[in-house]
Parts: C-alpha cells; sequence; structure tokens
C-alpha cells in the first residue's frame, strides 16, 4: 500500500502531514516511530493528520502523534501547516478553518501574507488540567530535580508546559533538565519543558525541550505558555515576539478568560509516497 504525504514546517519544527479523508492507514506507534526516524524514515519532530469531521460547524478533525509514536492534543505550529495543508490539498477552499483536537476546538486563520493565526484557547493554569501534582494553583511551583529545586511555571495550552527562566537559553542546561523535568513524577503525563530568556516586556528568547520529540527549533503551544507565564509573573506585556531557534512568533494574551493568540508561517516542503 501507497501513503501519500506532505512534509511541512513551522520555524524548523518539522512535520509528516497525511490525510485519512481520501486514504486510509491504521496508525499504530510502531509505524509512527518508523516514519520519524531521521535515518531510516521520514524523518519528523510530529506526525499530524487530517480526518473528517465528526460534528456540524466543524471543518476537520486534527490528530497529533509525538515522534516516539504518542498520541498528544496540541500542537501549535503543527495547526497553522494543518491550515496551509488544507488548503493546498484542496480539501477546503476556507480561509477560516475550525478543526476539532482531542482537546477542544481551534480556529486557525490564513492571512493575506501566508501566515497563519491560530485561536489556541485559554490557557490552564489548574493542576488538575495541566495535569501537575500541587495542592493548589499558584504562578511558580518548586519542583526537586536532582538534589536541587527548580522553580516553574506551569500551564496548559491544550497540553502540559513547564517553563523555567533562565539567563541566556544558550548556555541553558536543556540536555540535561529537559529530559528529568519531561518525565518527573510531579507531571503524570509528563511535560514540554520551556527555556526562557526575557529580553523586554514584548521581547523573549526560548528553546523548548518537548515531550516525546527531545529539543525542537520551535514550538508553538511552548512558546504561548512560554508568554501566559511570563506575563503571569508580571515580566510581559500582552504582545510578545518569542524567538526561537527556527525563527519567530507573535503571540497575544490579554489575561484572564481570554484565547491566546499565535501568528506565524507555515510551509510545505515537499511531497511524497511510501510503501508500508
Ligand atoms: N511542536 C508542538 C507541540 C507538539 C506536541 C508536544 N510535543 C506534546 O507532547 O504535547 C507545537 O508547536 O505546539
Amino acid at each position: 500500500m501507497v501513503i501519500h504525504f506532505s512534509k511541512m514546517q513551522g520555524l524548523g519544527n518539522d512535520f509528516m502531514v497525511i490525510d485519512q479523508i481520501t486514504q486510509y492507514v491504521r496508525l499504530t506507534p510502531e509505524l509512527v516511530r518508523s516514519w520519524s526516524d531521521r535515518h531510516f524514515g521520514i524523518g519528523f519532530d510530529q506526525l499530524l493528520v487530517v480526518e473528517a469531521p465528526k460534528k456540524p460547524d466543524i471543518d476537520f478533525c486534527y490528530r497529533i502523534f509525538n515522534a516516539d509514536g504518542s498520541e498528544v492534543n496540541q500542537c501549535g505550529n503543527g495547526a497553522r501547516c494543518f491550515a496551509r495543508y488544507v488548503v493546498e490539498k484542496q480539501l477546503t477552499a476556507k480561509r477560516k478553518i475550525t478543526v476539532e483536537t482531542n482537546s477542544g476546538v481551534m480556529y486557525l486563520t490564513i492571512e493575506k501574507d501566508g501566515q497563519v493565526t491560530v485561536n489556541m484557547g485559554t490557557p490552564g493554569l489548574n493542576p488538575d488540567r495541566i495535569p501537575l501534582l500541587a495542592d493548589a494553583q499558584s504562578t511558580q511551583y518548586n519542583i526537586a530535580v536532582a538534589n536541587d529545586v527548580l522553580t516553574v511555571g506551569a500551564a496548559s495550552m491544550g497540553n502540559p508546559h513547564c517553563v523555567l527562566l533562565v539567563e541566556d537559553i544558550d548556555s541553558a542546561p536543556l540536555e540535561t533538565l529537559g529530559p528529568m523535568l519531561e518525565s518527573h513524577d510531579a507531571f503524570p503525563e509528563r511535560v514540554n519543558v520551556g527555556f526562557m530568556q526575557v529580553i523586554s516586556r514584548s521581547h523573549v528568547r526560548l528553546r523548548v525541550y518537548e515531550r516525546g520529540a527531545g529539543e525542537t527549533m520551535a514550538c508553538g503551544s511552548g512558546a504561548c505558555a512560554a508568554m501566559v507565564i511570563g506575563k503571569l509573573w508580571n515580566m510581559l506585556d500582552s504582545q510578545v515576539r518569542v524567538e526561537l531557534p527556527g525563527g519567530e512568533l507573535d503571540i497575544q494574551w490579554k489575561g484572564g478568560d481570554n484565547p491566546v493568540w499565535m501568528t506565524g508561517p507555515a510551509e510545505t516542503v515537499y511531497q511524497g509516497t511510501i510503501r508500508i
């Protein structure tokens, strides 16, 4: 059987995208891992799957798998690629697209310049929603890691994130702390780990060690979570430029129950087929 796919990227966070409307493949963690392998497979951080809507008022269902084969509920850079994919593949002619993920509904808008704006929804700050094992909601949590206690912020953007403030992201101990925090007992569903350097109230630098994928060139939901946490720490304004190794995102959040808005690029790298 031959599967048609697109290879896409948003700020270097790269994806294999498949359409499960006009073709069908039974996805298993083993198959996803074999495709994600950068030496023996196609190579990607996440697999994005386009499915037919299950409800009225929804255009598509959007499923996400990490490189390690785990299925997750959110991918911000992926959402921008998803919007470009369904239009390029002529699955819709709409420029405003409503998609349903396992964690809720997302609204994607393709701008005139080709960038995509995503309504990422309201951040979840309650520990149960993140999920994080903590007695009460707080803007800062102390986590014991390797004979040290780290102070982190935590939020759900549909997926779990924790964020550490660092002086310089280039020298941040991402390779050691990233995996330790990713699978720390305090985060029962594991966590994406952001290292944020605040440059000014409207500009941060960020590196993210992603759950199930390791360090990526950019993490859209991680950029949103970092902005939310930086604003809760009163270090950031409502509109912030988040600079990641792969490029920049514009993130807006007015606080409270307002949604987080993310704008950035998305691009098809090539289209291909693979036999399974
Ligand atoms: N790269 C993504 C996030 C992908 C999922 C994440 N690794 C998780 O496990 O939650 C983004 O751009 O948001």
